[in-house]
Formats: structure tokens, sequence, C-alpha cells
């Protein structure tokens, strides 16, 4: 199965357009684990246990891992992921973007060392830095857009005046992820939930790619708004009629409760984010 499929297949096994962003911050964690950055594997392992039949992704963000020296912690997770929740695809969130070389060897680490089933790059340097990840045919390549921060439009809304009817940058991205530049079907987009607006424009450019959709819970972004603005009938039940969005959270799914009870609070929140996505696409 490509990416692509599998995120249709976990959309309908968990009935669920719910992503659930894994940024693990030792300070936040629970009890006896506060600070303790040995214990980052623990934590997420166990958010994966208590959230694995309520989500269409897992996305781990790799800077938490990095940070702390927690590579290896980040390999046993995706490891784990694999042999708990087989049925859902993880999202590396690594924002890579570089010459295609270097993006060879990117491309190697998200897919081969941590066998990511997709992956968020910059495509800040032009296709031939997404080419290399796209060789890598039954994986998906994610591509920054409109992202859910203020300073995203400092260049993402600008008018590109040498391209025919002056679109926005984040416009003729869209644009090029739909046609030119997705030869094999491997390509998604991320829109911040914050702004809905040009998240309908995105599905209007590019109504058949994946969306990813960070921004609900700490960033403040309307899950309802987000769903509406995202989602076409028919979309994710059958291949081919519309892509599958994808709604990110992270914080507000981790961090619900900082005592031991902190799993349970987490499913908890995921299923009311779940029901909020649901009621809003039927
Ligand atoms: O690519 C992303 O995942 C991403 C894109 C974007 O536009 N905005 C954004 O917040 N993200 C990531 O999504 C996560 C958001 O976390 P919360 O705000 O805690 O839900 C972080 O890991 C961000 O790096």
């Amino acid at each position: 199965m490509n990416f692509i499929q599998q995120l249709h297949a976990a959309q309908t096994l968990n009935d669920s357009l719910l992503c659930v962003g894994l940024d693990p911050e030792p300070s936040k964690f629970p009890g006896a684990w506060k600070g303790d950055a040995s214990r980052i594997y623990d934590f997420c392992a166990a958010i994966v246990d208590a959230t694995k039949d309520l989500v269409v992704s897992f996305k781990p963000q790799i800077a938490y891992f990095a940070s702390h020296r927690a590579e290896d912690q980040l390999e046993q997770l995706m490891a784990h992921i694999k042999r708990v929740a087989p049925s859902v695809p993880v999202i590396l969130d690594a924002k890579r973007g570089d010459i295609g070389s270097t993006a060879e060897q990117y491309a190697r680490e998200a897919f081969e060392r941590y066998q990511a089933d997709a992956v968020t790059l910059s495509p800040f340097m032009g296709f031939d830095s997404i080419e290399p990840y796209l060789r890598y045919r039954d994986k998906g390549a994610i591509l920054l857009c409109r992202t859910s921060n203020p300073g995203g439009s400092d260049w993402q809304n600008q008018r590109l005046a040498d391209v025919a009817g002056q679109p926005r940058l984040y416009e003729h991205l869209a644009r090029l992820a739909q046609t030119d530049w997705n030869q094999n079907g491997q390509l998604g987009l991320v829109v911040g939930a914050t702004y809905p607006a040009e998240i309908a424009r995105v599905r209007e450019l590019a109504p058949t790619v994946p969306l990813l959709i960070p921004g609900v819970g700490a960033q403040g972004g309307d899950a309802e708004a987000t769903v509406k603005a995202g989602w076409r009938a028919g979309a994710g039940g059958r291949e081919g009629q519309g892509g599958p969005i994808i709604v990110s959270s992270s914080r507000a799914v981790l961090y619900a409760s900082a005592g031991e009870d902190f799993a349970a609070a987490a499913r908890r929140v995921a299923l009311a984010t779940r029901e909020t996505l649901n009621a809003a696409r039927r």
C-alpha cells in the first residue's frame, strides 16, 4: 500500500481525520519523568497506545528528539508504532529542503532509517530538492504551502508577478502539487488550521492531494471551520473522490494532564477532537 492508500484505509478503520503530533517536551512530562529525556520513548509510546484507534496518522517532530540526542528513541518509537498500529501511517515532520544530493540523504534518513510513511518538506529550493523523495514510490512528500504561523504570510502570500493571473506563492505551489510536480501521486500540502480561507483556496486548486492541517488545539485553529474548508463530500471514502485531510494536534493532546493520568487525558482530548472533526463533515 502506498501512503495515500494507507491514509484512506486508516481514516476508514478509525473513522478519523485526527493526527496526533508527537512533540515530546521532557519539562512537561508527568511525575518522576519530568525533565528526564531518557523517558521520551516511554512518554510517546504511552500516547500512541492510548490513541492508536482514534487517529488517521501519527506525526513525530524530529527536532524534539534530536535536540535531546534522542534519535535512537525516535527509531524505537517508529518501530513501536509499526508494531502496535500497523494500519496507521506515520508522517515524519522534518521540514527538510536542500539540493538534490543532500536531499537523497534526508530521504534515506526519513524512509530507511526511521521507516516513515511520509515526510514534511520545505519546497523553497524547488522541484529538484523534492524529486529524491519521490524515488521512494510508496512514500508521501508533504510540502509546506500555507503554514499555520503568522510569519507564513511574509513569503507565502506574496503575488508572483511573472506568473499568469498573479497568484500568491502558496496558490502557485498548490497548483504545481496538483499537476506538474505530482508525477507519481505522492505529494501532499501543509495548510494551517489558523487560516481556513486559505485551506478552502488550496482545496480548490488541489482537489485530490492530501492536506496536512496543523494548528488546532494550542495554536487556536478552528476545528470545525478547518473541516468545512478542506473536506469534500466523498473524500477519503474511496480513492479518487477527493483528497484526505489530516488534522494535526500535538500539545493539546500530549499535555492534556500534567499528572500520572496523562495518557487517559490524552485519549479523552483525542476522542473529543475526533468527534468535533467528524461532526463537521457529516
Ligand atoms: O509541518 C507541520 O507539522 C507544521 C506546519 C505548520 O504550518 N505549523 C505547525 O505547527 N506544524 C507543526 O505542527 C505541530 C503543532 O503543534 P501544536 O501547536 O502543539 O498542535 C508542531 O510540531 C509544528 O512544528
